[in-house]
């Protein structure tokens, strides 16, 4: 459960003086969730997101998500849109946590995705790509080459606990992603976690993106290849090409890619699964036995890792 931080209705009431939200009536922690705390504020006036930061987000940062939540809704996008304070802060302190009020989204993210499903995803990623092109704050990928490698670093010892031989498959795969990592394909603002969980619909209409604590800049297209590892893979590990081809013609509906951005995709695909599979492992290797948050599985990554090293070309995504 993600309720690192307990409140009490003494101190948020306290912290909410400096906002015009109305009055409390109620509050509770929600379960869902890895990075944060956070809390389904009701006050007589509406629902809000109660967010405060943990570990992995650095109060720095936070003048970039925030505003770039504030900036996507501005242009249309379904998104939350943080309360500002009286004083025009977006954010806060609240049990010496930076935190932040932010606007309540209808939806329930989808346990079982179909194709059709990943179609108005890439349709709404290209969108919020668009949307993002003037963005006036940038923040580098933390996650990016240089962050896998530190990950790796603090790992590589202990992963053949995991699984026999993970510490050398894993070593010459970085290499070669070092190696060949694209270099100059279009940039914008990414959002870099969109897994079901961050992604709500109404029936079969998306209704919203959540969650943009990953956000950053980087390629594009590794956005779209966070998504085929997140959404095109069934439980048995099977690549849905149906689900890709979805997910990327809808995303070509809004925002054609280029000829480089198809030919990098296998390798954008490699590597954000890498991504993620490094920091399962790291947390693996580190979350304490009994802690509440529910701990992810590394070597589902590393299966869509060896899946994409197979890949010979965009093609066998279901792109034609
Ligand atoms: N703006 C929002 N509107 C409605 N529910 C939200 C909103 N933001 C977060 N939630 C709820 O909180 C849960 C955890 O939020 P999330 O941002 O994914 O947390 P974390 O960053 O800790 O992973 C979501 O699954 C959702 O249930
Ligand atoms: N999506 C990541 C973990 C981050 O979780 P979120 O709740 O912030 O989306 C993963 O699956 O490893």
């Amino acid at each position: 459960m993600a309720v690192y931080t307990d409140i009490n209705e003494v101190e948020l009431k306290e912290f909410l003086q400096a906002y015009d939200t109305g009055t409390l009536l109620s509050f509770k922690g929600i379960a869902e969730g890895v990075e944060n705390s956070n809390f389904l504020l009701h006050t007589d006036r509406f629902p809000l997101i109660l967010t405060l930061y943990e570990k992995r987000v650095d109060e720095n940062d936070l003048p970039f998500y925030l505003g770039l939540m504030q900036h996507l809704a501005e242009r249309g996008l379904s998104c939350p849109l943080p309360l500002p304070r009286s004083d025009g802060a977006l954010y806060g302190e609240l049990c010496g946590r930076p935190a932040a009020l932010i606007s309540f989204l209808e939806g329930m993210w989808l346990r079982k995705s179909e194709a059709r499903h990943c179609r108005e995803l890439g349709a709404a990623l290209a969108r919020m790509h668009i949307a993002g092109q003037d963005f006036s704050i940038r923040r580098e990928n933390a996650l990016s080459l240089k962050g896998w490698v530190d990950l790796w670093d603090k790992s590589a010892a202990r992963a053949d606990e995991v699984q026999t031989g993970l510490e050398s498959e894993i070593t010459d795969e970085l290499a070669l992603l070092e190696d060949r990592w694209p270099v100059d394909l279009p940039e914008g603002v990414i959002h870099a976690d969109l897994f079901p969980d961050n992604v709500f619909f109404i029936g079969d209409e998306l209704s919203g993106l959540i969650d943009f604590y990953f956000a950053c800049n980087d390629f594009l297209a590794y956005d779209l290849a966070i998504c085929l590892n997140a959404w095109c893979f069934e439980k048995d590990g099977a690549f849905n090409v149906t689900k890709a081809r979805a997910l990327i013609e809808g995303y070509q509906s809004v925002r054609p890619l280029n000829a480089a951005e198809i030919e990098a995709l296998p390798l954008l695909a490699r590597g954000s699964a890498l991504r993620f599979f490094l920091t399962r492992l790291y947390d693996w290797l580190t979350t304490p036995e009994g802690a509440l948050v529910v701990k992810k599985d590394p070597l589902e990554y590393l299966r869509y890792l060896r899946f994409h090293r197979s890949v010979k070309s965009a093609g066998e995504y279901g792109l034609s």
